[in-house]
């Protein structure tokens, strides 16, 4: 380290006397979060490149929302995890606020208030930090991004078929084949249909989906408390478990009839999956219902093939959310798509893109007299479009070439005194080491 009071960091000031009262921060990001450096902010922004290519393939506007919203965008009595988790408070105007779980609810406030201003249909996306107080017993993460597509104001299965394509084009541009992963598809109809049978009331539908969501995950003896203790009957609870464990739309249909819209509208999307050519990553799977209580229609998770990791991603119809804030219903599906369990994915499958730093040029004045005219030169070749790494310090050559290789920079350019009396400067390939002087109009 060249600093004078020699350890620490390279090039940092000597240490400032320390006072009685300074502690020393915890350099860490808070529990459950995380910082990008720069090597995963590149990885990062590669992914969110393809989220908003694709979504740009697909027509979609961008729109985005305050990451706080008001508490009550997401305090829904369906006794849901994601309530649990509320990363909420109160702020200082005595307002109880909450960051964002997901971006649902936003885009619904959006649509809302926008009226009539944002004829239908809407195609919007957003990509998004969502976060979740949840006890870092389990040490899992408070805080993701999200990329969400939404169609409003389509009722038909068409939008849910579009959804749907546009993952399978994002997996495809990344690498991933139906080989790596599927969709496990659904409808929460066949959960209304089962429970019209038996009279449960509309309102406990969420609340018993949301349930049904923990199939795997808690034992199902749990799942059977729960489900009758939110009044669902031993007869319903039984039918419920057996309806859940096909995984056939022909016996789904043996089951339910073929005059439901369960079957209707799971054939139809097959069907469509066929058109839009993407049928051989989809597969019905009645255990699906996924976590959220707003769910009205088909549902549908994309999943790992080799059983590793959590969903990958997951969505949905859902035509009632918008009389929950007050407004009318407005036909609606979407989807989110987390920026964690795609990367474990990619590490899995060795399909980690490469995304090196890559610097066009590194400028140097070899004597501190020419700093300006490194700086004319770096103006110079930054109109044009290239990018310049200035060497804003006094340092030898030695130095110069050490960062030109740590920032993998393409071309090293020199401002000496002579070569700048006659107009030139000094230009080395780093990569093969030729090296010539050039004119300084002549430097692109
Ligand atoms: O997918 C549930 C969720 C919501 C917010 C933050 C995180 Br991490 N996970």
């Amino acid at each position: 380290s060249d600093n004078a009071s020699g350890g620490g960091r390279s090039g940092a000031l000597s240490p400032a006397p320390l006072t009685g009262d300074v502690q020393k921060i915890d350099v860490n990001p808070p529990k459950g979060t995380r910082d990008f450096p720069p090597e995963d902010m590149r990885l990062r922004n590669w992914l969110f490149n393809n989220f908003k290519e694709v979504s740009r393939l697909y027509g979609f506007e961008e729109v985005d929302f305050p990451v706080l919203e008001s508490e009550a965008l997401f305090t829904r009595k369906a006794g849901e995890e994601i309530k649990d988790q509320l990363y909420c408070f109160e702020d200082r105007g005595n307002r109880r606020v909450a960051l964002r779980p997901e971006l649902t609810p936003s885009l619904a406030r959006l649509v809302i208030q926008k009226g009539k201003s944002a004829p239908l249909p809407l195609k919007w996306f957003t990509v998004g930090q969502c976060w979740r107080y949840e006890r870092m017993t389990r040490g899992r993460r408070r805080e993701h991004y999200q990329w969400n597509m939404d169609i409003i104001g389509v009722p038909e299965v068409m939008a849910e078929a579009e959804l749907i394509s546009s993952i399978v084009t994002l997996f495809k541009r990344i690498g991933i084949t139906e080989s790596d992963v599927g969709f496990k598809v659904s409808s929460r109809k066949v959960l209304q249909e089962v429970l019209k049978c038996y009279s449960i009331p509309e309102n406990l539908f969420g609340k018993v989906c949301v349930i049904i969501d923990k199939i795997e995950k808690i034992p199902l003896d749990e799942i059977k408390k729960e489900l009758k203790a939110s009044g669902v009957s031993q007869e319903a609870i039984e039918e419920l478990l057996q309806v859940l464990s096909l995984k056939s739309l022909t016996e789904l249909e043996e089951r339910l009839g073929s005059s439901g819209e369960a079957v209707a509208d799971l054939k139809q999307l097959f069907a469509l999956a066929e058109k839009f050519g993407y049928y051989e990553w989809l597969q019905f799977d009645a255990s699906v219902v996924r976590g959220l209580a707003y769910y009205t229609g088909i549902v549908f998770e994309g999943f790992d093939r080799e059983g590793k990791l959590r969903a990958i991603c997951g969505g949905g119809r859902y035509d009632r959310l918008f009389s929950t804030f007050g407004a009318d219903d407005i036909p609606a599906c979407g989807f989110g798509f987390g920026d964690a369990v795609i990367v474990e994915l990619l590490k899995e499958k060795g399909l980690l893109p490469e995304l090196g730093l890559q610097i066009e040029n590194i400028v140097c004045a070899l004597d501190v007299d020419l700093q300006g005219a490194a700086a004319t030169v770096a103006r110079i070749l930054r109109d044009k479009g290239q990018s310049v790494d200035l060497v804003l310090e006094n340092k030898p050559l030695k130095w110069v070439f050490k960062r030109a290789s740590r920032i993998n920079a393409q071309r090293l350019v020199l401002v000496g005194s002579s070569e700048w009396q006659r107009g030139m400067v000094g230009v080395k390939i780093l990569s093969t080491g030729e090296q010539y002087e050039v004119k300084l109009d002549d430097l692109n």
